[in-house]
């Protein structure tokens, strides 16, 4: 393991710590007590966001104790029941070659990013699909390498829960090999419980063909990399950086951009705000971002950078 560069490292115990969560997730509901907790407007959490971050922010100290690691539920207790920590790093991500320009970063150089669940409104719901699971690795604040876990996806042989990781320069793993989306047709994913008229104002003027609306950033980037839409159109502030980090380095990683409503790339150091103001704008690869974003009306853009 130690021969590992440290990035390979995070990464491979990022993904067996988001599966041990997927695996939390799943208990919950199946429990049925949800213990539901309003933290805002639109802001739900439950004891499946709070033990599946208690699991994953426990394992990562204890294996990267100088590493930085924010999560979305804030300081949480981690003394967790010894069965929920991760010991084992995934062996299978740790045959891949780390690209050279991260093979001498340092535990000061990284912050890593927890959405332990992503897509609570959807959770509640009944919308499982939608829930993922989202670490995100930051190196010198630019999003690098990330983990999508999926804990309700069914696979062809029966199986349940799958995960994706990418890290840039090295490609993505975990999803069937990726389809650009369809030719002809320009389909835009979008929020499902958070939209306003901004966001839809930004929808209407990109005329697109069909809008999906689906809960989660992580689940969007998945329509994004399944060919199933172009782009992901979020013009709002709402979105944290743990939604985003894991989500850009996966679909840039695959040859996708996600960037800020302006088109500017958020940062991910230890001392940014977490809120992304300037909204999300993501396409997967083999689309034209730069004619997506000279669609997106210079009034919303104006609106939006007002407010950052
Ligand atoms: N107006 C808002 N208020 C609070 N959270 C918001 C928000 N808009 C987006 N988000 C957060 O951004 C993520 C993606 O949102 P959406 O599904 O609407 O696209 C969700 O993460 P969580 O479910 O992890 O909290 C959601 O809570
Ligand atoms: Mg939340
Ligand atoms: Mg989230
Ligand atoms: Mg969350």
């Amino acid at each position: 393991m130690a021969q590992h560069p440290l990035l390979m490292r995070v990464v491979a115990f990022s993904i067996t710590a988001a599966n041990r969560a997927g695996e939390i997730i799943r208990e919950v509901l199946n429990k049925g007590e949800l213990g539901i907790v309003d933290k805002g407007k639109d802001d739900l959490q439950t004891e499946a966001d709070r033990s599946a971050q208690r699991c994953i922010v426990a394992s990562l100290n204890r294996h990267f104790p100088k590493v930085k690691v924010i999560g979305e539920e804030g300081a949480m207790d981690l003394k967790i029941p010894p069965e929920w920590l991760t010991n084992e790093a995934d062996s299978d991500f740790l045959r891949n070659k780390c690209p050279d320009s991260l093979k001498n970063i340092t535990e000061e150089d990284l912050v890593i990013w927890v959405d332990p669940l992503d897509g609570t409104s959807e959770y509640t719901q009944g919308f499982l699909e939608h829930v993922t699971v989202l670490i995100g690795v930051s190196v010198n604040e630019k999003a690098v390498g990330g983990v999508i876990h999926q804990p309700f996806f069914k696979t062809d042989s029966g199986a349940i829960g799958r995960t994706i990781w990418g890290v840039k320069g090295m490609g993505i793993g975990g999803i069937e090999p990726t389809t650009t989306p369809p030719d002809g047709r320009f389909v835009v994913t979008t929020t499902r419980s958070h939209s306003n008229a901004l966001v839809q104002s930004a929808l209407d003027a990109l005329k697109p063909d069909e809008v999906l609306r689906v809960g989660g950033a992580g689940y969007k980037i998945i329509q994004l990399l399944e060919g199933k839409a172009h782009a992901y159109v979020f013009a709002s502030a709402g979105c944290k950086k743990w939604d985003t980090c894991a989500p850009e380095a996966v679909l840039e990683a695959n040859g996708g951009i996600l960037t800020d409503i302006m088109g500017n790339h958020y940062l991910y150091g230890k001392n940014v705000a977490f809120p992304n103001k300037g909204g999300v704008l993501a396409t997967a690869k083999g689309v034209n971002y730069q004619e997506v974003l000279n669609k997106i009306p210079t009034q919303v853009k104006e609106t939006i950078s007002k407010k950052l």
